[in-house]
């Protein structure tokens, strides 16, 4: 049996991490920055006022109150936008928008709220701080240095900045193509009715959208017939589009496992990991693509996208961050585990105001047919290799999901 730790690493390193593109900022949400982004222009890229008010020298209006206002004659009037401007004489006031040029030779701007409103003379009837209301250059961002680093998930913040600094375009990971695939002659795809022995399939519809989730594109083949010929014809046209095919079923002991009997001796290893569920399963290559190969019990699904798929697909689009944040919690109810394997149980856990664990309990029992208490589940268990019992209030490592 390989270990959960050596399988996730084996994995991992099967993905690899995919190649930088350029991609319009408008196709980027969601994708991860290859290189650092320096900053073309310096935010904001020159002074300028953080209010509607009057540009002036904090000197002229320095004795300004509601009944000692001092009255300056308005010389310019300066909207956004305006690229030519003149520079304040003494004495004088420039009537200012939010966002225009600070012109030269002012150090405040008074907001209109503290004057007449005037357009020839305005009368001021507060005093300004020297920099009052003034965005000076550079202040949020200096030209030339890195405004975003290599390996940031560009999320709205993130393009917001790099349109602020004056980038159209930005290299990012290419998002991975990953072609889904379920097989089971049992499987049937609704609205088709069942008849006796017959399942709706549904692994095809959790790994497409936990896939899709991650940033991938995927396309999706449900049903494939348990048979190795069907299997290769209907799989093996589609791989050239695909950085990585992931199936589920047909990888255990029995007589009609068609990925097992498709793949073995074509670059794919079948392997027992030390895990429960999720034991089963089988990677490598597949006319030179990778190709993971799950088990077709929806929870082991689950569990395997966790433990091995979820980290490589995250490695793979840049992210250094591809952990799920892990946290102890009391157990509120004793569970048993398999010698030997790392048993991952579907859980609700609980914080505790005011310690740093929560307290958590299993939902569902560990058998990996039972969807159901996953959807309700927030959390994986996990109870390691040497243990084979935890008791009701024993601390256990918790998964947050
Ligand atoms: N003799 C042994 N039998 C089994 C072993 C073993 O070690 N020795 N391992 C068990 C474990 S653990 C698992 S997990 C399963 C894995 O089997 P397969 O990967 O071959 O999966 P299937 O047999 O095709 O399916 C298992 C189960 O899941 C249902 N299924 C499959 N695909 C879908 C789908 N797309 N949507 C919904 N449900 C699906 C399928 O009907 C089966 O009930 O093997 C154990 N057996
Ligand atoms: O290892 Mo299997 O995935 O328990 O049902």
């Amino acid at each position: 049996m390989i270990s959960v730790d050596a399988y996730r690493e084996q994995v991992a390193e099967l993905l690899g991490t995919a190649p930088a593109t350029t991609v319009p900022l408008a196709d980027a949400a969601g994708l991860i920055l290859a290189e650092d982004v320096r900053a073309g222009v310096s935010l904001p890229p020159f002074d300028n006022s953080a209010m509607d008010g009057y540009a002036i020298r904090a000197a002229d209006v320095a004795g300004a109150g509601r009944d000692t206002p001092v009255a300056l004659p308005v010389a310019d009037d300066i909207p956004a936008g305006r690229i030519d401007v003149a520079p304040l004489a003494a004495g004088t006031a420039h009537r200012i928008m939010t966002g225009a040029p600070l012109p030269p030779g002012a150090d405040a701007v008074v907001m209109v709220e503290d004057t007449d409103r005037g357009t020839e003379t305005v009368r001021i009837f507060a005093p300004a701080a020297a920099n009052a209301h003034i965005r000076r250059l550079g202040e949020d961002v200096a030209e030339g240095t890195v405004a975003l680093r290599a390996g940031t998930v560009l999320g709205h913040s993130q393009l917001g900045l790099a349109a602020a600094v004056g980038l159209a375009e930005l290299r990012v990971h290419r998002p991975l193509r990953v072609l889904v695939a379920s097989t089971g002659s049992e499987l049937v795809d609704a609205p088709e009715p069942l008849r006796h022995g017959q399942i709706y399939e549904s692994n095809s519809v959790m790994l497409a959208a936990a896939i899709r989730g991650l940033g991938c594109a995927v396309e999706v083949i449900r049903s494939v017939v348990d048979d190795v010929d069907e299997f290769r014809a209907v799989i093996e046209p589609k791989l050239a589009d695909a950085d990585l095919l992931v199936t589920s079923g047909g990888v255990s002991a029995g007589a009609y496992e068609v990925v097992k009997d498709a793949l073995t001796g074509q670059g794919v290893e079948f392997a027992k990991i030390a895990m429960q569920p999720g034991g089963p399963q089988g990677s490598g290559r597949w006319n030179g693509v990778p190709v993971v190969t799950l088990p077709g019990n929806p929870v082991s699904v689950l569990v395997s996208f966790e433990a091995f798929l979820r980290p490589a697909l995250l490695t793979a689009l840049g992210h250094t961050d591809v952990d799920r944040r892990r946290v102890r919690a009391r157990l509120t109810e004793s569970m048993t585990s398999p010698r030997g394997r790392r048993q991952y149980r579907r859980g609700v856990y609980t914080p505790v105001l005011g310690e740093v664990t929560g307290i958590v309990g299993p939902r569902g029992g560990p058998g990996s047919h039972l969807l159901a208490a996953f959807t309700q589940a927030n959390c994986l268990i996990v109870l390691p290799e040497d243990v084979d019992a935890a008791t009701e209030g024993e601390e256990v490592d918790v998964l947050l999901l």
